[in-house]
């Protein structure tokens, strides 16, 4: 069931066109990724769903709800956590999920979030005083206070360092399996590889390519890359011939190949059948960033970021 329906979700600032003519549905119980680089426009279609800003044109359903004329409803079933999201900062984390909880019909028990973000030590300490993991805990802890049925993460790793962001990968992971359908904006495509169920590739406030994130890597760059390097000639028109290979190309005595199944075993048999003996045949990886990369001619970026508090 598609507990999040977005079409033709369109929204200008002036003359920025943001988002231009989006449609998704995110099914209950994944974790959907909507993935761009930065001013991809991910932030404006996610605070069209949250009810936070009005869409130019287009259609958006929460649970049913229309965010514009329904946002009080929507509040109790929609947990945001937005980009920076400031808290008073003397406020103490304790007090911080009291008063969101006090928001809310049905709250979640703010003793058991602080339990199970790793918070209980931090009750009485302001939220100033957190470094930079703890505060995207507190931060997701206070998205989920009203038990909701969805959740909206933000660039909620962006400024971590890769210790604090697998926690908090791991954190996400878990708000999943109590039940809470998440849509996960980001523009790290590690994160979104790893933790989402399927993903929206955006680019210039349209989006690219919709799919799990094996289908997105797999559809686009072939799957699997291989790579050799060897001194013989090497007939590249047989190897090319193979079912299992999409693409061949040689530079100067390394050959990288790419495809599908069982490409090794294939590409390894053809080779020792002409008579090449290699370097050895090495398996790289295929990223989304490939798959990005080859759909809209522009890099993700900013997955080398690590600069930012500890955990
Ligand atoms: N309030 C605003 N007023 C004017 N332009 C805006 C506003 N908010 C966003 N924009 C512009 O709209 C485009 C999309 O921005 P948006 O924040 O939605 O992208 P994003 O993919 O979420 O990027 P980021 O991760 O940097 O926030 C960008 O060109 C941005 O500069």
């Amino acid at each position: 069931m598609a507990l999040i329906e977005v079409a033709g979700l369109t929204k200008s600032y002036g003359a920025t066109q943001a988002v231009r003519g989006v449609d998704f549905e995110v099914e209950e119980g994944e974790i959907f990724g909507i993935l761009g680089p930065n001013g991809a426009g991910k932030t404006t279609a996610v605070e069209c769903v949250a009810g936070i800003r009005t869409p130019d044109a287009g259609r958006v359903r929460v649970l049913g709800l229309d965010p514009r004329t329904e946002r009080a409803e929507l509040r109790q079933v929609l947990g945001v956590q937005l980009q920076e999201s400031r808290l008073p900062e003397r406020l103490r984390v304790g007090e911080a999920l009291d008063l969101f909880a006090s928001f809310y019909r049905d709250p979640a028990d703010p003793g058991r979030l602080l339990h199970d973000f790793h918070l209980e030590s931090k009750r009485r300490t302001a939220v100033k005083a957190l470094s930079g993991g703890q505060q995207q805990r507190l931060s997701i802890a206070l998205a989920l206070v009203g038990n909701p049925k969805v959740a909206i993460l933000d660039e909620l790793t962006t400024g971590l360092d890769p210790r604090a962001r697998r926690d908090t990968w791991q954190v996400v992971e878990q708000v999943r399996d109590r039940g809470v359908t998440v849509v996960l904006v980001t523009h790290f495509m590690e994160e979104a590889e790893r933790l989402c169920d399927r993903i929206a590739l955006i680019d210039q406030g349209r989006i690219a390519a919709l799919d799990t994130p094996a289908a997105l890597i797999s559809d686009v760059s072939g799957g699997q890359r291989l790579r050799f390097r060897s001194a013989d000639a090497v007939d590249r028109s047989a190897l090319s011939a193979l079912d299992e290979v999409a693409d061949v190309m040689v530079e100067g005595r390394t050959v990288t190949v790419t495809g599908r199944g069982d490409l090794a075993g294939a590409v390894e048999a053809e080779l020792a059948r002409q008579g090449v003996s290699t370097d050895g045949v090495r398996t790289e990886t295929t990223t989304l960033e490939d798959a990005y990369l080859s759909l809209t001619g522009r890099s993700l970026g900013g997955h080398a970021e690590t600069e930012g508090a500890d955990a």
